[in-house]
């Protein structure tokens, strides 16, 4: 980091106020001192890396120029982490150095994040022996192709066909319509030479459902598509302009049988077809992503509230009282509560991903035991977060972009890039309300299931709790807001329920019911997902090992959270728990005390998520507060000003003025 002689006074003054040890709240944040320090250590290696630092802003490039330059950057960058590997025998320590190199998304996303996950969750020992060396080491570079143009929430209904031929044990793979062509992998565009294509198995004219195969789809030595692969890039879109996403179609194009991933289904020589446990564990790479992408909220909730608050502390404009000079922006009440939830939202969000992660892990170990009981749980949870968690990192991204006024929408703040690229996760991976509704299945069974009095998965258990005991008073404590908000979830799950049962009554069958319904349903799977976010992170906040001091600042962003969402939703908790309008008035008060009591640590909570000015990459988050000179030196860059007269003036502007006169 910067030191602080440099800096902006103001935040030298902020940093002074911080009644916590920041640094303990970086080791806290990332595991412990050592992960710090390794991280650390691993992003100096990597922006001591005078090649992948970019000679102008990339915005200037062309759509061709950003690609090529991303994948120069992402091919460096990964020789740092192979040599990382081969000198400390581990890999690097999880890290956010991807963004200040690639800036937006790496081409080599999908094939780190699900190229090798997928050979790796899907194959068998011998195909993973012989994929995941090459994959592992680049020798290959694949990705996830399974969205077509025609479906991709639907994975049952891709067309994408995969026949198998008995006489030369092959399969051949066809996209016999235009809506059956592959859409969307990252990678795939021009990056790409081979890929895991989903895709329906069909044996002896009889259909099997989808399966993951992997085939090669370019020349290993020329990069040309090979005989029968048609394939290209997708064009510009709101954010993800170097991941590269691409198309893709095969006309009767042959792969050895033994490309089927088959650690779950399997094709024997003759074509007979070996049913897996569990068909939806071919589902299992998006599950995994899911999970993940809890993970990814937090980081980018982190991003933009280091930039905006901050911004917020260096800027002045206008006055509390008349009497005192134009107040730093962050004094106003309506900032601190448009960016201090952004700052709680990042820590819900981390606590929710480590949450989940270890019921993955543990899943993970039970599948491998054969043991397939908590999957469903799995399943439901990581939709209903991931859908949640991305539409409000999303919106929180977005609120802290408008909170850096005009200056905001400038490029050079890189908050319009990170909101391109933060909301894309509402719809990759599962659309919102496709992954709510598959948490809604869930809390409808869960629910049958209580009203049986049956022992409910411990995430769903508060139903039970609910549905036994009669809702007692309301406590106005963060243990109440938290049970207030399964009762929310509880009143929803039930109301949704009956609602279905009401139109069966009417005649409807149990799908048509279940559609009336759909708004109802993914409503009660946002209130189960806020009743968790509350209940893991007021946890997790209560049995961490912080200092007094630290403890005491991270309880008021727990608390933020609680309260700023109780009063957001205060109408569904009249509704469904025993909260009274004198309650919300008091946690209305508590609100506004939050804000008070977390404005002086705002700087030192951001600084604490120890995001360096090179992962910023803004003109109005740097560690210095330089934000003015910043912009200028940002806007000095444009091409535009590199002539004092730019060729248009003599072919347009001047003839323009000159044909006025006549
Ligand atoms: C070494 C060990 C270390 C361990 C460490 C552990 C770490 C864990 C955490 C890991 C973090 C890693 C970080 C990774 C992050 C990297 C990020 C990089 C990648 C970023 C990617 C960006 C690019 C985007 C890529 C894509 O978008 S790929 C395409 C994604 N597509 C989708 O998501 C499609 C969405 N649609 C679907 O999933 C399905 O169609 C559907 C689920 C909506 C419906 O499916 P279907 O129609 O078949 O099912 P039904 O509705 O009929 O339901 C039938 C029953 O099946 C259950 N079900 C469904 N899915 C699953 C599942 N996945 N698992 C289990 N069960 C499932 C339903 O619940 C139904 O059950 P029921 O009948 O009992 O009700
Ligand atoms: C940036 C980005 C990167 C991506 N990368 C990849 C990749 O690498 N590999 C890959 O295979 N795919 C990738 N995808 C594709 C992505 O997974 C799909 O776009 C996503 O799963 C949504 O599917 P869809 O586009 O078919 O949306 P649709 O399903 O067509 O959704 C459109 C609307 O229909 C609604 N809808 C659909 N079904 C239902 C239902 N059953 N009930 C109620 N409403 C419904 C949705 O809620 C939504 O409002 C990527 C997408 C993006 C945006």
């Amino acid at each position: 980091m910067s030191t602080e002689t440099k800096c902006n006074p103001d935040l030298v003054r902020e940093r002074a106020k911080c009644t916590f040890d920041v640094n303990e709240l970086i080791n806290l944040f990332y595991g412990s001192e050592k992960a710090t320090k390794e991280r650390r250590h691993f992003e100096d290696a990597v922006l001591a890396v005078k090649e992948l630092k970019d000679a102008i802003p990339e915005e200037y490039l062309s759509h061709k120029e950003r690609y090529e330059n991303g994948v120069r950057k992402a091919t460096i960058l990964r020789d740092v982490y192979r040599d990382y590997k081969a000198k400390h025998n581990r890999d690097p320590p999880p890290n956010q150095i991807t963004k200040a190199v690639i800036k937006d998304i790496s081409p080599f996303l999908l094939h780190n994040g699900m190229f090798v996950p997928t050979i790796a969750g899907q194959g068998t020992p011998e195909q993973q022996a012989e994929w995941l060396p090459k994959a592992e080491s680049m020798q290959i570079i694949g990705t996830y192709a399974q969205t077509e143009l025609g479906h991709g929430s639907f994975i049952r209904g891709l067309e994408t066909i995969a026949t198998y031929d008995p006489k030369t044990e092959e399969f051949v793979l066809n996209n016999p319509t235009l809506t059956s062509f592959k859409w969307w992998p990252g990678g795939l565009g021009s990056t790409v030479n081979h890929c895991v294509v989903v895709a329906q198995l069909y044996i002896n004219g009889k259909s099997h459902g989808i399966h993951p195969f992997i085939a090669q789809i370019r020349d290993l030595d020329t990069h040309k598509p090979l005989p029968g692969v048609k394939v290209g890039e997708i064009g510009p879109k709101m954010g993800f302009q170097t991941a590269n996403n691409g198309f893709l179609g095969f006309d009767n194009f042959r792969i050895p049988r033994k490309n089927m991933l088959m650690k779950n289904a399997q094709v024997l020589k003759d074509g007979t077809f070996v049913k897996g446990i569990n068909e939806k564990l071919t589902y299992g790479t998006m599950v995994m992503v899911r999970v993940g992408i809890v993970g990814d909220c937090s980081f980018y909730a982190a991003l933009a509230a280091t930039i905006a608050v901050r911004y917020s502390a260096v800027r002045h404009q206008s006055h509390i009282k008349a009497s005192e000079p134009e107040a730093q922006i962050l004094d106003y009440l309506t900032q601190q509560h448009k960016l201090f939830i952004a700052v709680a939202s990042s820590h819900v969000y981390r606590n929710a991903y480590l949450w989940m992660e270890k019921m993955y892990t543990n899943v993970m170990k039970e599948l491998s035991q054969d043991k397939q009981d908590n999957l469903p749980e799995l399943h439901a949870t990581a939709c209903c977060l991931k859908a949640v968690c991305s539409r409000d990192a999303g919106s929180l991204v977005e609120e802290c972009r408008l909170a850096c006024g005009g200056h905001g929408y400038m490029a050079s703040s890189n908050l319009p890039l990170t909101y391109g690229v933060t909301i894309a996760a509402v719809t990759y991976e599962g659309e919102r309300t496709v992954l709510l509704l598959q948490t809604a299945r869930y809390l409808m069974k869960a629910w049958m299931a209580a009203l049986k009095g049956k022992v409910l998965s411990p995430s769903v258990s508060y139903l039970l709790n609910s549905l036994k005991e009669s809702k007692k008073p309301w406590q106005n404590t963060p243990e109440g807001i938290v049970k207030g908000f399964q009762h929310v979830s509880f009143g929803k799950v039930k109301a949704a329920y009956e609602t279905i049962q009401k139109y069966m009554k009417q005649g409807k069958d149990y799908e048509d019911a279940w559609n009336l319904a759909s708004v109802q349903l993914v409503k009660a799977s946002e209130a189960h997902s806020r009743a968790i976010l509350c209940e893991v992170s007021w946890e997790a906040v209560c049995s961490s090992s912080a200092s007094p001091n630290l403890s005491r600042v991270l309880q008021q962003l727990a608390q933020l959270y609680l309260t700023y969402w109780t009063l957001e939703t205060s109408g569904d908790l009249l509704l469904y728990s025993n909260i009274t309008k004198d309650d919300l008035i008091i946690l209305r008060d508590k609100y506004e005390e939050l804000l008070v009591a977390i404005r002086p640590n705002a700087v030192g909570l951001v600084d604490g998520f120890d995001l360096r000015d090179e992962i910023l990459n803004s003109t109005l988050g740097s560690y210095d507060g330089r934000v003015y000179e910043r912009l200028m030196e940002e806007a000095l860059k444009s091409p535009l000003n590199q002539e004092t007269v730019n060729s248009s003036f003599h072919k347009y502007l001047k003839p323009m003025m000159e044909k006025a006169k006549l």
